[in-house]
């Protein structure tokens, strides 16, 4: 919708109806510093009317079978393929992603999600026991818990918004969903496809704004029991104390400072490329995208030319461009913080490689003021700098040599996070041996991202609580009861 200087204006989506709200944010094209679009900022009287909404559509939505919700799942994913190009093209302009990682993995993942969760939530079966020398049978029912607060972060927007809300009303919750504040426009566009799919008014609500705003009202409503969020570990400690009071159930996806460890019988030639996505893709912004590479002395000269004349082959370029492997970063604030860590390091006397500071942008003048960086690798860094500590989330990696297997692991592990490594060898016994000593919530040997919905997705330590996928998602979207009958 057009608003205000001819700019994109958004609207809360409350009830099944867009609703204009009394105040509203600038949202930047990332590609080149300008406003291009309003977003509403929402407070506690959205949620207000959105907790209404919701809890008026829950009883007749969760007493529907799982194959009429299934039904409707599947009818949105359909849609949404229909819209796919004119989706991919809004998320690439909105979150300065490349186009073609937009078509090829953002909205096709989006709509997978609704497909996934419309299959699986057909498929799950419950618990029975029997004791026989009481007369006694035991089982478990499971039902939706209410409505659900979905709480999501700007780097794959409708990607991990659609990873919240398909299982979450496929399971039969209502749920309020706040996408964040910098990225909202894929999920106010879905939103016009969901009378169409048949999602019934109240099911699906948006509020759109800033956590500290709307965020914090969501998740400190007591009609609100559960909390499903992706984003950062700070944040997450807020979400935390907010929902303590009211023992809310807490699912929570949060950073990574991830490691590829790399032995000296590893395929280069897949593991090069495939280290250099795995670092970039996304401008590095990508929860489990490698800043850590840990790389066998006796390959280390070799591994780091290649990888950094690889780096190097990367093109930066304006998200709308196809032939682009890298677009623009998520806001100014964001590059000037990506930046500070390569200043630090040069300043502890590590060396930059290659990118931010040694090489040079090639824009066109229309983008000279857009957040655009290049891949930049960093080397001579001590396991103790920030840079190998802290979770950077843009496109920089740290690239160390290690000598022993037992080596490798603690250092690997010495960083708070967990949540996804990347090994790679020839030696089928030690890619088992080394994956199951990693403090990691997922472990990819010799490929990068490889994704099984089926299987739990999460990380450990503080790369969050709980996890997300076929099972766990039910177990978490649902609340378990056991009934006990003596016959
Ligand atoms: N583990 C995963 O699956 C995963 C996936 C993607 C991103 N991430 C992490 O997300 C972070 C980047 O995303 P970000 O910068 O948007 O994170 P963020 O924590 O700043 O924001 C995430 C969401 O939380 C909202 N929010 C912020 N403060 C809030 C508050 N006080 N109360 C309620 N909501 C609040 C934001 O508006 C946004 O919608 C990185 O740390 C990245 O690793 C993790
Ligand atoms: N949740 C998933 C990915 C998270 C990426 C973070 O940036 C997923 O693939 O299901």
């Amino acid at each position: 919708m057009a608003g205000r200087g001819g700019l994109l204006m958004l609207e809360n989506f409350i009830g099944g109806k867009f609703l204009p709200c009394s105040s509203y944010l600038d949202s930047y094209d990332p590609s080149t510093g300008e406003v291009y679009c309003h977003v509403p900022n929402s407070g506690k009287e959205e949620v207000e009317a959105a907790v209404e909404a919701a809890r008026a559509a829950f009883p007749g939505w969760s007493s529907r079978s799982p194959q009429e919700r299934s039904q409707v799942l599947q009818r949105l994913a359909d849609l949404l393929e229909q819209s796919l190009e004119e989706l991919a093209q809004a998320e690439s302009k909105d979150q300065g992603k490349t186009i073609t990682l937009a078509r090829t993995m953002d909205i096709p993942r989006a709509v997978h999600n609704f497909r996934f969760f419309a299959s699986s939530i057909l498929h799950h079966t419950s618990e029975c026991t029997q004791m026989d020398h009481l007369g006694c049978l035991h089982y478990t029912v499971r039902a939706p818990v209410g409505i659900a607060a979905l709480i999501s972060p700007w780097n794959l927007p409708l990607y991990l918004l659609t990873w919240k809300i398909a299982p979450a009303i496929a399971a039969g919750n209502t749920v309020i969903a706040k996408p964040s504040e910098l990225t909202s426009v894929t999920a106010w566009m879905m939103c016009r496809l969901l009378e169409k799919a048949g999602v019934p008014p109240g099911v699906v609500n948006i509020v759109f704004g800033t956590g500290p705003r709307v965020g914090e009202a969501l998740v400190s409503h007591p009609e609100v029991p559960l909390i499903s969020f992706t984003g950062s570990q700070p944040t997450a400690e807020r979400i935390t104390q907010l929902s303590a009071p009211h023992c809310k159930k807490l699912s929570l996806e949060l950073g990574g400072k991830n490691p590829a460890v790399i032995f000296e019988d590893a395929n280069l030639a897949e593991c090069i490329p495939t280290t250099v996505r795995s670092s970039f893709a996304n401008q590095g912004e990508i929860c489990l995208c490698t800043s850590r590479i840990f790389v066998q002395r006796s390959i280390y000269s070799e591994f780091l030319k290649r990888f950094v004349e690889a780096a190097r082959m990367w093109k930066v370029g304006i998200p709308s461009d196809p032939s682009a492997d890298m677009g623009a970063l998520i806001s100014k604030a964001h590059l000037e913080k990506v930046r500070s860590y390569i200043k630090k390091a040069r300043m502890e006397g590590a060396q930059i490689l290659c990118g931010e500071g040694v090489d040079k942008l090639n824009l066109p003048p229309r983008n000279q003021a857009g957040y655009f960086m290049l891949p930049t690798v960093i080397t001579d860094v001590k396991d103790e700098s920030c840079c190998m500590k802290e979770e950077i989330f843009g496109p920089v990696t740290c690239v160390v040599p290690f000598d022993s297997e037992e080596e490798v692991i603690q250092r690997a592990n010495n960083v708070k996070y967990g949540l996804a490594a990347t090994v790679w060898s020839g030696n089928v016994g030690r890619v088992h041996r080394v994956a199951k000593k990693l403090q990691s919530g997922l472990v990819w040997t010799n490929c990068w991202l490889i994704r099984e919905l089926n299987l739990p997705f999460g990380g450990m330590k503080s790369s969050g609580v709980g996890r997300e996928g076929a099972k766990d998602s039910y177990e978490f979207f649902t609340e378990v009861k056991t009934i006990t009958v003596k016959h």
